[in-house]
């Protein structure tokens, strides 16, 4: 499937991904054609094992393709990843228990040789932007499954990488604290303008954060539908009752079914 956004940040052209195993080769992608431009919020959504994750692995060159092209900001994914040119926010929090919150967000600003006193501003910062003022000093285990969620999403923003991407990130939270952070993970997208790639398994959650969303198929992993959100970009919770929000999931179920069609 081919679209025309200008001015891509995420350019993938004929992608795919043969991964070598005991059993065989696995085709986990294949003709991938998407391009994702500055400041958009893209979610993949599809059946488990249909190649979301690898193809944000792609991006964020922790998997290399064995065909076609991928360009991140203008470059290639290795010269981009050098370029610290996106944040990675994993389905667990990821936090070292023995380093403070404070100390997970400060560790890749340390590595990449950030001033003492220029960590310390961004640290407040981000703490800031996910709305965990005065939590730098508690650990990780001192606070909800949610909270972590949120530090390893500042953790993810400290370098200002224009890029975010998110593998269902609140995917092991209860529904509640989901509806607030996928809320508050709007906010944070409208104040920073960052270009966003999200994988979720929730049709919900897809339909309210995302400009486009991307439905894939299962073996081998390829892109069925890309729909564009009609919703507007100011987003209360309950605009999912409205016709609009319920023909764009509906559309998305549609994709979803339509794709498992092709399995059998
Ligand atoms: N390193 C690897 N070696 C071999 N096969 C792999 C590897 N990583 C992923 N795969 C396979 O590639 C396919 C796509 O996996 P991937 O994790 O991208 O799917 P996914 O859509 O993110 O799934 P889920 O929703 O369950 O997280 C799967 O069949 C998986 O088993």
């Amino acid at each position: 499937m081919k679209d025309t956004t200008t001015s891509a940040v995420i350019e993938a052209r004929g992608l795919g991904l043969t991964f070598e195993t005991n059993d065989g080769p696995v085709r986990a992608l294949t003709d991938v054609d998407l391009s994702i431009g500055k400041g958009e919020f893209v979610s993949f959504i599809g059946p488990s094992g249909c190649g979301k994750t690898t193809f944000l692995r792609c991006v964020a060159a922790l998997e290399h393709p064995t065909t076609g092209t991928l360009s991140v900001n203008g470059m290639s994914a290795d010269a981009a990843r050098q370029a610290r040119a996106y944040g990675y926010v994993f389905q667990a929090a990821g936090l070292y228990p023995w380093r403070t919150i404070a100390g997970n967000i400060r560790l890749p600003l340390e590595i990449m040789g950030f001033s003492r006193a220029d960590q310390e501003e961004r640290i407040e910062r981000v703490l800031s932007l996910v709305d965990l003022e005065g939590f730098g000093k508690k650990y990780p285990w001192q606070l909800s499954g949610g909270m972590q969620q949120r530090a390893s999403i500042a953790r993810a923003l400290a370098f200002d990488a224009d890029i975010l991407l998110m593998d269902e990130p609140f995917g092991a939270l209860d529904e509640i604290v989901r509806d607030r952070l996928n809320e508050e993970l709007l906010k944070l997208w409208a104040r920073t303008e960052k270009t966003i790639g999200f994988v979720t398994h929730s049709i919900p959650e897809a339909v309210y954060l995302s400009t486009r969303i991307v439905v894939m198929s299962p073996r081998p992993g390829r892109i069925t539908d890309v729909i564009e959100s009609t919703l507007p970009r100011e987003r209360p919770l309950d605009i999912r009752d409205t016709p609009e929000f319920i023909a764009i999931a509906h559309r998305v179920r549609e994709g979803l079914r339509a794709g498992h069609g092709d399995e059998v």
